[in-house]
């Protein structure tokens, strides 16, 4: 994506702010763009209802998945997806290649510079970022920080894009994103209306969010995609031992189509997770406070970033990288304050 310069701290879409120039943005492809060679409106219309709106989301998945979108045979699914390969690479690079795509990559603030430097930047884009913890150890916080940060410009630590928040636990509260935004010098009512707010009422509602959240997202700039929390609805559709292999097809389906989104459109993707004590005996041995993360395999190699949030003195809170492809095991200090995620302050600061 091309840098764009925005001298002041304006929310993404205001008007009376620098805008983002759409040319200058060098987005997602639209489905659209494949009619013709034998793929009509009708076969576009078909797949854009079962949440395919890019050329991109169409490469990404594999044909079978596609033949099971009504109307779409194995010989349509088979043409859609050649015209489709032709646009978007599928094929080998370059390390180099790929490591100049890497540092072009945008990372958004989370509002802390202990945080953001010890996760390389901040949260990065094109990738899942999981954190779980204890109830009060703020992941719901950083969201609402995220949420606001993510409109911020490219030079001050933001991604230039909306934020879509699917919140499943009803702890969404846009009176916090207010004193987030003034901390920035955003326009408070122009930040809240670039948040897509939805609460999910169960598990498959909240799948079907991710086919209006693609869409929403092929019509304009969103940098990041919240879900709070990723397994609280399944803990309660899918209860019994008998719903366990249910549960987590499921819940790899939703992951996947996650991982698809960040793909496509570039955006960061962060979702909290709930932790449950550890029972088996070796780890309760070694760590005196066992508890990890729920979800099983299916969200540990699903997440890119796996952040544990721990509770520290007063409002101050820990952050350990629990597992990453780039990132050692180290953790840092930071804060929850009023404004949102921030660095603790020393004693004369807080007067
Ligand atoms: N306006 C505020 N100013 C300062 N601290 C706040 C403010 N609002 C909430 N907090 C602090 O944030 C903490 C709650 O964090 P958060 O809501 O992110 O928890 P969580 O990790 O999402 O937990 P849960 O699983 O219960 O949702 C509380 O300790 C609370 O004191």
């Amino acid at each position: 994506m091309t840098q764009t310069e925005v001298e002041h701290p304006t929310a993404y879409g205001q008007p009376d702010g620098q805008d983002v120039d759409d040319e200058e943005l060098s987005g997602p492809l639209l489905i659209e763009q494949l009619e013709g060679n034998g793929i009509t409106i009708g076969d576009i219309k078909k797949l854009k209802a079962d949440g395919y709106h890019t050329i991109e989301s169409i490469a990404y998945t594999p044909k079978r998945i596609l033949m099971n979108t009504k109307g779409i045979s194995e010989a349509k699914a088979e043409k859609i997806s050649n015209e489709a390969a032709k646009v978007v690479p599928l094929g080998f690079t370059t390390a180099s290649e790929f490591h100049s795509r890497r540092s072009e990559l945008i990372c958004l603030t989370t509002g802390s510079k202990q945080l953001d430097t010890l996760l390389g930047g901040g949260i990065e884009t094109g990738s899942i970022t999981e954190v779980f913890g204890e109830f009060r150890t703020g992941k719901s916080q950083l969201c609402h920080t995220l949420a606001v940060t993510c409109q911020l410009p490219i030079d001050m630590g933001g991604g230039e894009g909306k934020c879509l928040y699917i919140d499943t636990e009803g702890t969404f509260r846009p009176n916090r994103l207010v004193s987030i935004a003034e901390r920035y010098g955003l326009n408070a009512n122009d930040c809240l209306d670039n948040v897509a707010y939805a609460r999910a009422y169960n598990a498959e509602h909240q799948f079907q969010l991710l086919s209006l959240a693609a869409q929403m997202m092929a019509e304009s700039r969103f940098s990041l995609l919240i879900v709070d929390s990723i397994m609280s609805l399944y803990r309660t559709d899918y209860s019994g031992r008998g719903e366990l292999s249910a549960r987590q097809t499921h819940v790899a389906k939703f992951m996947r189509t996650l991982q698809r989104l960040a793909d496509e459109f570039g955006i960061a993707v962060v979702i909290t997770n709930q932790v449950v004590a550890q029972v088996d005996g070796m780890s309760s041995m070694y760590n005196p406070d066992p508890k990890k993360p729920i979800g099983g395999n299916i969200i540990a190699h699903s997440s890119t970033t796996r952040l544990s949030f721990k509770k520290g003195r007063a409002e101050t809170r820990i952050c350990k990288i629990y597992d990453s492809p780039c990132l050692p095991e180290s953790e840092c200090v930071f804060a929850i304050y009023e404004d949102g995620i921030g660095d603790p302050r020393v004693e004369e600061d807080k007067e």
